[in-house]
């Protein structure tokens, strides 16, 4: 889409400031309502929110202050008003009404404000918080709209969404305390990716909010467990109130865990790969059975190394060479070393046991399981040591619609390999092409099967995935990797 959806709503609004004023018509109340701190602990920001650009109608009948007063029984610490009109279809009136009908909510006026003086209107109509979005302000005027939102005892809630905008956040952070927000929607083409805020998350100081996207409760606790003290919640709260009382208890029952870790950093890891090597994909090398290799592969670059604890692969490993490799990985490496990887591919035997405990130990950051299901239980988990993700072996597109339901922000990726029968994983064959054609229509490609030093070029170029994992292509004998093949292959993706 080329469409400038936030030029266009700036535009227009611009357009009704010089019209109407900044009130736009609406009498100026004077504010009788004490002042709330916005998000100061962990909590919810539920939104009334009747249309956007991106949805069209959510909930045009919706009733402000009888949404208020839900919003707040459900239990949520925030409540956001879009005050938009012609995008959103909100007003100042609504700003007015929420702010009287939930008395014990901090309130936040969402909107694409672009003067101070519309700050102190924003205080009049019963806000708590003002929504200043950084990439559509100067560094002078958002640095003066946050002054004068402290100033009024107001806290300022600055959006980001580029390394620009994380610049301009560090001149208001130096002079004032704010509350950071990330979207995971892309406003260009409204593609949703929870790992942009993940890979934001350590650069935004300690209170930041989750922004966008959020459908159900596990998508709440998803931005809990990345270490948000915040999620805005829009179309689910608005859509289906029945539901906002889950997603404020999935959201405060979570905590900071070792699977959002994981997703910080293989988010943290994409945003590196991107600077660097644009284009290129995050590599993972798999069927690491000892040291040399390891070494080899982090050296050449590898983001990800796989230890495949399966009984009937050539390149099996056990627990004791995996900790001896992943320690001398992680001594000679440290902050960079490769995340490591436990592939498991038969549930409820010896191997899943162990590799689990590694797992809990933190010895492995994440389990790939590969081809045999995600264990509830771990589906079920919002607070555990390490990652996890699927690895599903597809033949047709069937398959891939399961891959599709697995995509959630809980899920944020699903990997997908060849379909070979009789045979698990490292076949060295690869996917039809029409397949990782349909997969990549709605999800980003992590890609194994068959990749090699020969075809990888191709692959990246047809495919542009954003990772690729191989095994068997790079072996001069079972379980032991060719030092010439992984230089050629790591010449193409970090060359
Ligand atoms: O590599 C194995 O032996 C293996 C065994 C059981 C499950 C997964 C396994 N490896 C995975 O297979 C693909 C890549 O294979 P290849 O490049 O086609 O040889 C990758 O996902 C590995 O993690």
């Amino acid at each position: 889409m080329s469409r400038d959806i936030l030029a266009e709503i700036i535009e227009k609004r611009r357009v009704d400031l010089a019209r109407l004023g900044t009130c736009f018509g609406f009498e100026r109340p004077e504010r009788t309502r004490p002042l709330h701190p916005f998000i100061a602990a962990p909590g919810t920001i539920l939104e009334v929110k009747r249309s956007s650009p991106s949805k069209g109608n959510i909930a045009m009948g919706l009733d402000p202050s009888e949404t208020a007063r839900t919003y707040a029984e459900a239990g949520t610490s925030a409540i956001s008003v879009l005050t938009e009109s012609n995008y959103f279809h909100g007003s100042l009136a609504d700003l007015v009404k929420v702010a009287n009908a939930a008395p014990n909510c901090a309130i936040l006026r969402k909107d694409f404000l672009l003067i101070p003086e519309e700050i102190d209107v924003a205080y009049d109509f019963g806000a708590d918080a003002v929504l200043l979005i950084a990439r559509i302000l100067s560094d002078e005027t958002l640095l003066q709209m946050a002054k004068r939102t402290c100033k009024l005892g107001m806290t300022p809630f600055v959006e980001v969404r580029t390394d620009d905008d994380l610049r301009k956040l560090a001149l208001v952070q130096k002079n004032v305390e704010c509350v950071a927000g990330v979207n995971a929607r892309d406003l260009r083409n409204f593609h949703i990716d929870p790992l942009i805020p993940a890979a934001f998350r350590e650069k935004l100081g300690p209170r930041a909010v989750f922004e966008s996207g959020v459908q159900v409760p596990a998508d709440a606790a998803f931005a809990r467990r990345l270490g948000f003290t915040g999620v805005l919640i829009g179309e689910a709260a608005a859509k289906n109130q029945k539901c906002a009382k889950d997603l404020v208890h999935a959201f405060v029952s979570a905590s900071p865990d070792g699977y959002g870790k994981f997703w910080k950093r293989i988010a943290e890891k994409r945003e590196q790969v991107c600077e660097k090597f644009p284009g290129k994909p995050l590599v993972k090398i798999c069927g690491i059975t000892n040291s040399e290799d390891a070494i080899l592969a982090a050296e050449s670059g590898a983001d990800l190394l796989g230890f495949v604890f399966f009984s009937k692969s050539p390149r099996k490993t056990t627990a004791e060479e995996a900790k001896k490799i992943i320690a001398e990985v992680k001594a000679k490496f440290a902050e960079n070393a490769p995340l490591c990887v436990g592939v498991l591919a038969d549930r409820g035997s010896e191997e899943e046991s162990a590799a689990l405990k590694l797992a809990r130990e933190g010895i492995l950051d994440a389990i790939q399981f590969h081809g045999c299901g995600i264990p509830e239980n771990l589906r079920n988990a919002n607070s555990l040591d390490f990652g996890y993700y699927e690895a599903l072996r597809v033949k047709s597109n069937e398959d891939v619609s399961a891959l599709t339901q697995n995509s959630c922000h809980s899920l944020p990726r699903t990997l997908i390999d060849a379909y070979v029968p009789n045979e698990i994983g490292g076949t060295g064959k690869r996917i039809a092409s029409e397949l990782v054609d349909y997969v990549r229509k709605n999800n980003a490609l992590w890609m194994a099967g068959g990749i090699s030093p020969e075809n990888v070029s191709e692959i990246v170029t047809r495919f542009s995935p954003e990772l690729i994992d191989l095994s068997s292509a790079l072996e001069e004998a079972p379980g032991k990797k060719s030092a010439e093949k992984m230089r050629k292959f790591f010449a193409q993706v970090r060359g």
